[in-house]
């Protein structure tokens, strides 16, 4: 792994932070264990029968359907009956993004729900492709006979062992419903109520779905009650309960459902090309902004490290080299630091459940237009008598370009212009560099219509906006639905046809507020975490261009509300 790296970075946040990079949590909707509002059943089952739905209609032989999202149009369907698809849809509707697709997000979820219920961690692979329409009909009925049955799972790529083991590993969750399968389990005295029969007699993701199976007192409603609709018990039964035996300690059922989830969350068209599990990084650099700080009239960088904690007393350094000027690449080995602003605790369920601590450390630093910025990294001292040099591997983490930056406190979500859906970009354009042309080229995924979005918007200059820090101001606007996750590239393009590229901006940070400016220090005695001890440059705005700038946004505000 070396940073930047879109996919894993996106993947490898959400599955540990729980969050989009605004911190809107979809972890918080299913942690810890939480029961389904107005249910006896947790929201864990309901998104672990929605993942099953969407991959069941896999044909291994044609090599098609499988974890496509594909069940985003498929509700409909009398075999995905029931609220609990509805609420998971609705749960998942706001997380698919550039780099985590419907299909990812339904397999997160799983994951999730698994470990937050106190099951094990399966591992998460990602790369899965959405269909946008329909897929071919084809889950298993509890009122099919066991050949049917056998069938089925076999076309999904599943030897009776593991079809046994699927089931018994799904079924650990939730229960069957009223209104959903009236001839299984009844109405109860008000019959706008959802009842729900579980399967076993806890909520948590256990073996007791099996020990009480071989007991003989289990509870499981797709067993002991309407005998037309028992296919727990002609499953679990297929091969005279050698596969239910197998898997019937705590240890062996949690390694037997990590490996058969495994294989379920893999069960993708051909087409697609599974990445490797997505492990958790121990350093993990996110949110990098060059932008210009509108308040202090100059550029401020942002970025964010996530660390695994080992102590309390952990605390780290931003280190960044000049890229213009006398110190340009630190010549003389003049480096500039600074420490965070501030700093928060993420976690989901795959992080609680492994039992790491991670917090994230944000810097917000003001860096003077002459001098820039060329890369950075972090001196960390993790409390414990270890010190580290976190550079990416040796290369730094590289500002590549200053030329077209996008800036997050001139831009607007939802649009001010016309009062339609869409985003209001402003991007700082250095002065002289006489752009032929500069566009946003915008994707989002969490649509209405959950159909991909893929657009581009140019921007013209914005004279409302006057010039600051060496720095012109374009804007324009993302007219169309792209939903909450909308991902856009910032574009110049230059006379002599050269591009600047300000990538992979996430609109979701706009009104996102940011914590305090660091002050910036500089050393020349090297890269120890201890090396701070160089003169202090301050480089921080004086409060008259603050004020001049308060009555510009002012202005600017009036204008466009
Ligand atoms: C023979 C194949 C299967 C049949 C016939 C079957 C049938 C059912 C039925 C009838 C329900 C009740 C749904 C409702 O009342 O709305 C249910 C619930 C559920 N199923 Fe299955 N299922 C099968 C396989 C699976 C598999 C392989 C998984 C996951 C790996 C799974 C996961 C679940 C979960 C978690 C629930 C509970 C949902 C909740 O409480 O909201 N099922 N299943």
């Amino acid at each position: 792994y070396q940073w930047p790296s879109p996919q894993y970075d996106a993947l490898e946040d959400f599955l540990y932070e729980g969050a989009r990079p605004d911190g809107s949590s979809m972890a918080q909707l299913v942690s810890p264990c939480k029961l389904r509002a107005g249910t006896n059943t947790t929201v864990a089952a309901e998104w672990v029968r929605l993942v099953y739905h969407d991959s069941a209609t896999h044909n291994v032989s044609d090599g098609t359907g499988g974890l496509d999202g594909s069940i985003f149009f498929e509700l409909g369907r009398d075999e995905n009956i029931g609220s609990g698809m509805n609420n998971t849809l609705s749960d998942f509707s706001q997380y698919p993004s550039k780099y985590i697709s419907r299909a990812d997000i339904i397999a997160i979820g799983t994951v999730w729900a698994v470990a937050t219920c106190s099951g094990p961690v399966i591992p998460l692979r990602g790369g899965r492709l959405d269909a946008n329409v329909a897929g071919p009909f084809g889950v298993p009925n509890a009122s099919d006979p066991l050949d049917s049955l056998t069938n089925n799972f076999a076309k999904q790529g599943y030897n009776v062992s593991e079809m046994i083991q699927l089931v018994a590993c799904g079924h650990t969750l939730g229960g069957v419903r009223y209104p959903d399968f009236p001839t299984v389990v009844s109405a109860d005295s008000n019959p706008s109520d959802v009842v729900v029969a579980l399967f076993d007699d806890t909520q948590t993701f256990d073996h007791n779905i099996i020990t009480q199976y071989l007991a003989g007192t289990t509870q499981d409603p797709l067993i002991v009650r309407n005998q037309s609709m028992a296919s727990d018990r002609l499953v679990f039964g297929a091969d005279g309960n050698v596969t239910m035996n197998a898997m019937s300690s705590a240890d062996s059922f949690a390694q037997t459902c990590t490996t058969i989830f495994d294989k379920m969350l893999s069960t993708v068209p051909s087409s697609v090309t599974l990445t490797d599990p997505i492990e958790l990084l121990p350093v993990k650099v996110s949110g990098v902004q060059l932008t210009i700080d509108t308040a202090h009239q100059q550029l401020q960088l942002q970025a964010s490290v996530r660390l695994v904690l080992s102590s309390n007393n952990t605390s780290v350094k931003m280190y960044w080299c000049d890229r213009y000027g006398s110190a340009a690449n630190c010549a003389g080995n003049l480096q500039r630091l600074a420490s965070p602003g501030g700093s928060t605790t993420v976690s989901s369920p795959t992080s609680l459940a492994m039992g790491v601590t991670l917090k994230k450390y944000q810097f917000v630093v003001p860096v003077n237009s002459s001098q820039s910025v060329s890369k950075f990294w972090f001196e960390v001292d993790y409390g414990n008598g270890t010190t580290t040099t976190e550079d990416n591997g040796g290369a730094g983490y590289v500002v590549d370009q200053d030329q077209v930056l996008w800036v997050p406190s001139l831009s607007r979500g939802k649009n001010v212009l016309t009062g339609a859906q869409g985003v209001f970009v402003t991007a700082a354009v250095k002065t002289g560099s006489a752009p032929s042309k500069v566009y946003i080229s915008c994707f989002g995924r969490a649509t209405t219509n959950y159909l991909p979005a893929n657009f581009t918007y140019d921007l013209s200059l914005n004279s409302t906006l006057p010039a600051m820090a060496g720095y012109d101001f374009y804007s324009g606007e993302a007219t169309d639905d792209f939903g909450a996750t909308m991902i856009f590239d910032l574009v110049g393009v230059a006379g002599n046809g050269t591009q600047w590229v300000d990538g992979d901006r996430f609109s979701g940070l706009i009104g996102i507020a940011l914590p305090a400016q660091s002050t910036v220090n500089s050393t020349t005695q090297g890269t120890s975490a201890g090396g701070s001890k160089g003169a202090s440059a301050a480089v921080r705005g004086e409060a008259r261009w603050a004020v001049a700038l308060g009555a510009v946004g002012l202005l600017w505000t009036v204008a466009y509300l």
